[in-house]
């Protein structure tokens, strides 16, 4: 069934140019600048869909060198970020310590001038793996980590801080093609946030603090945590199509499952299941994987609903040690470069983003003095 155009949450509408990626249009469905994300996520690295993002092409290889060593120069936090971040008790909500971070970050270094954006975006870019294991570390193992390593690349510096030690091969490159996958996706909720924001010609801190609120929520970033949730304590496929099948019963949403704008399958999901098969070899338990794909077979038969982004990402992140509190702030030190770039795209041709609204409410009638309300 095709779905109906207009409507409720502006489906359909377009509200904007963009030139940075087109979603469901072409090649597997997803493209950044022109390049399909499958071919990305084979052929490059999570720095050099950065670079292509914010700066417009892809990096030779003396500007990609030149890159990935500014930003490990810059994954150093101030102490007066590192003390806010202490403060946040370790109950704390991941996001709301990236936001926070995000927020604290932009009280110390400013943007005071929209000339400034690619630096303070790289800043951002280096800085957040840091932030949120600065602050997991400190509040769960009562250690105050150093934020800088000599891993070249952010997926393998943010396993490296929180594991205290350098990841695998094969870790950091799933960590690295997680990045990719991540990275854009035109005009979803967190990246509207930004550009809303950005339309009021708002600083880069601003946007991106709204944008990491946006993302926080289950039905959009927040959905691969949920998604471990649903998994986590299914024992084995036939318990999982029966947990499915009582849910959909209970017409409860299945974190996961289904897309704003893709009608039969999300071109990210195909990528990170493969990834999350051959780590589950590695692991020696294929539970969660297994389950998995019986979740995913099943929701297809019952719903004619597929696996987004998100779905395999929960075992894939979980066969990697990390904390599924964890999953959706990774989400955000990808999608910042999206982001940024939407941001900057935004203040090179903006007008205040400002629609209408369609008045549901009481005929114009006069106040009623107090005393007789
Ligand atoms: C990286 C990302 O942000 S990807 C998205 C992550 N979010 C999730 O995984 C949360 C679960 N999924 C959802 O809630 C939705 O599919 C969304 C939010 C992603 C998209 O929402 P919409 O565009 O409104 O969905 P859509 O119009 O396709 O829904 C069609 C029908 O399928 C149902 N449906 C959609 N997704 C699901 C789901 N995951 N589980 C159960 N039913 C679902 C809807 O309730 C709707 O039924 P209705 O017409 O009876 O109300
Ligand atoms: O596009 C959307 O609505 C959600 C999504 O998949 C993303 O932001 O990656």
């Amino acid at each position: 069934m095709t779905k109906p155009i207009g409507g409720a949450g502006l489906r359909g509408q377009s509200a904007g140019e963009t030139a940075l990626c087109t979603v469901g249009k072409s090649g597997s469905g997803l493209t950044y600048r022109g390049y399909d994300v499958a071919e990305l996520a084979e052929k490059v690295t999570f720095e050099e869909v950065a670079y292509l993002l914010l700066k417009g092409e892809l990096p030779n290889e003396a500007q990609l060198i030149a890159y990935r060593t500014k930003l490990k120069s810059m994954r150093g936090l101030p102490q007066a970020l590192k003390t806010v971040l202490e403060q946040i008790p370790a109950d704390a909500h991941p996001m709301d310590v990236m936001r926070t971070g995000c927020s604290m970050l932009g009280n110390l270094e400013t943007e005071a001038d929209f000339a400034e954006q690619g630096e303070k975006t790289d800043r951002l870019l280096a800085a957040f793996p840091s932030i949120i294991c600065y602050w997991y570390r400190y509040s769960h193992d009562g250690v105050r980590i150093h934020t800088e390593t000599e891993d070249e690349q952010i997926g393998a510096h943010f396993l490296h801080l929180l594991h205290d030690k350098a990841p695998s091969e094969l870790h950091a490159k799933v960590m690295d093609v997680s990045l990719i996958l991540y990275a854009e996706h035109e005009f979803n909720a967190s990246t509207f946030t930004a550009r809303v924001c950005a339309s009021t010609l708002s600083d880069l801190h601003s946007c991106v603090t709204g944008a990491i609120g946006s993302l926080r929520g289950p039905l959009h970033g927040g959905a691969n945590e949920a998604a471990m949730e649903l998994i986590q304590d299914m024992k084995d496929e036939a318990d999982a199509v029966a947990t499915l099948k009582q849910k959909l019963a209970n017409k409860d949403k299945i974190m996961g499952f289904g897309h704003a704008i893709y009608r039969e399958s999300d071109p990210r999901n195909v990528v990170i299941k493969g990834w999350s098969e051959k780590l589950a070899a590695e692991y020696g338990d294929d539970r969660l994987y297994k389950v998995s794909v019986a979740c995913e077979t099943l929701m297809w038969e019952e719903k004619k609903l597929f696996c987004n982004a998100d779905f395999f990402h929960a075992s894939t992140y979980h066969y990697m040690g990390i904390p599924t509190k964890l999953f959706t702030p990774i989400f955000v030190c990808s999608r910042l470069t999206g982001w940024a770039a939407h941001v900057f795209e935004q203040r090179a041709n903006n007008r205040i983003i400002r629609p209408s609204a369609d008045y549901t409410g009481p005929e114009p009638r006069t106040v009623t003095a107090l005393q007789e309300r």
